[in-house]
């Protein structure tokens, strides 16, 4: 496995936010963590990326505890990109993309052409290239988040996590950058809040809710009418998508009313 973590628990006071969460990714796959707002999504990533240490539950990284790892060979094999990130007021869009080399290079190293080779390509596939030497802090919420991922892609990682890494984005670069994220043949956990997004184009999908791990699996198998109803409240028809087959999502409205028995 790629990535495992066995039964953590992550609590504030007595407060159990995660409550033995344990989930394993094969190399290569993509794991779409998805669940109502507050279900411990953002808080097993932390755990994942190391930023929260749990109260219980181990974590390996291809076989290897993740606390064995030092700093450094961490950020070699693991790529974050976060919704909310540090200011960078005096860096272009290629310089911020550029500081994914560092984790890779010797503290007196110079830029060299393959290095920024490196960043114009990851420029390009994020779409992303006319825009290189523009400040990172004038680009829109959505260019910013295309910027985050070349700068994770000029990474390397063996593991790149991502928190929402769709909010800010447009229906075009929404499928675009899940499916550039699949093209990289890493292996990816990412957290989502679109349901058909998740259920196109991630290969599993852990469910949380209130902490706890409601249903892990194939979309099809995590994806079910029951299931959405029970964890996200709402009334829905769950289909086969007419191209790729997994599970597509129909909202009603006024399901309250439908519950109830009423007329919508
Ligand atoms: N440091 C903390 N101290 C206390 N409570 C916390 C802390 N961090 C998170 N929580 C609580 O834990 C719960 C889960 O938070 P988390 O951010 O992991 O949820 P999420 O699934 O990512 O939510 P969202 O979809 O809204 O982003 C929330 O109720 C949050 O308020």
């Amino acid at each position: 496995m790629a990535l495992s973590a066995q039964h953590l628990s992550w609590r504030v006071g007595e407060r159990a936010i995660l409550a033995d969460v344990s989930v394993e990714l094969p190399q290569g796959q993509m794991l779409g963590i998805i669940g109502p707002n507050g279900a411990g999504k953002s808080t097993l990533l932390r755990c994942l990326y190391r930023y929260l240490t749990p109260s219980q539950g181990d974590i390996t990284l291809f076989g290897r505890a993740v606390s064995d790892f030092s700093a450094r060979s961490f950020a070699q094999q693991v790529a974050v990109v976060l919704q909310d990130t540090p200011h960078h007021f005096d860096m272009t869009t290629a310089q911020l993309v550029a500081l994914g080399l560092t984790p890779h290079k010797g503290a007196f190293s110079l830029t060299s052409d393959q290095d920024k080779h490196e960043v114009r390509r990851a420029l390009a596939t994020v779409g992303l290239t006319a825009l290189a030497d523009q400040g990172y802090e004038q680009l829109s919420g959505g260019e910013k988040q295309r910027a985050l991922i070349a700068r994770a892609i000029v990474q390397k990682p063996k593991l790149l996590i991502l928190d929402e890494p769709t909010n800010h984005l447009d229906i075009r670069y929404q499928i675009q950058i899940l499916e550039l994220l699949r093209s990289l043949e890493m292996t990816v956990v990412i957290s989502i809040h679109d349901l058909n997004l998740a259920s196109a184009l991630c290969d599993q999908l852990l469910l949380l809710d209130q902490g706890h791990a409601v249903a892990q699996g194939r979309p099809n198998e995590v994806l079910t009418e029951q299931r959405i109803a029970e964890v996200f409240e709402v009334c829905c028809q769950v289909s086969p998508h007419p191209q790729h087959g997994n599970p597509q999502i129909n909202y009603f409205y006024g399901y309250h009313n439908v519950t109830q028995g009423e007329t919508p």
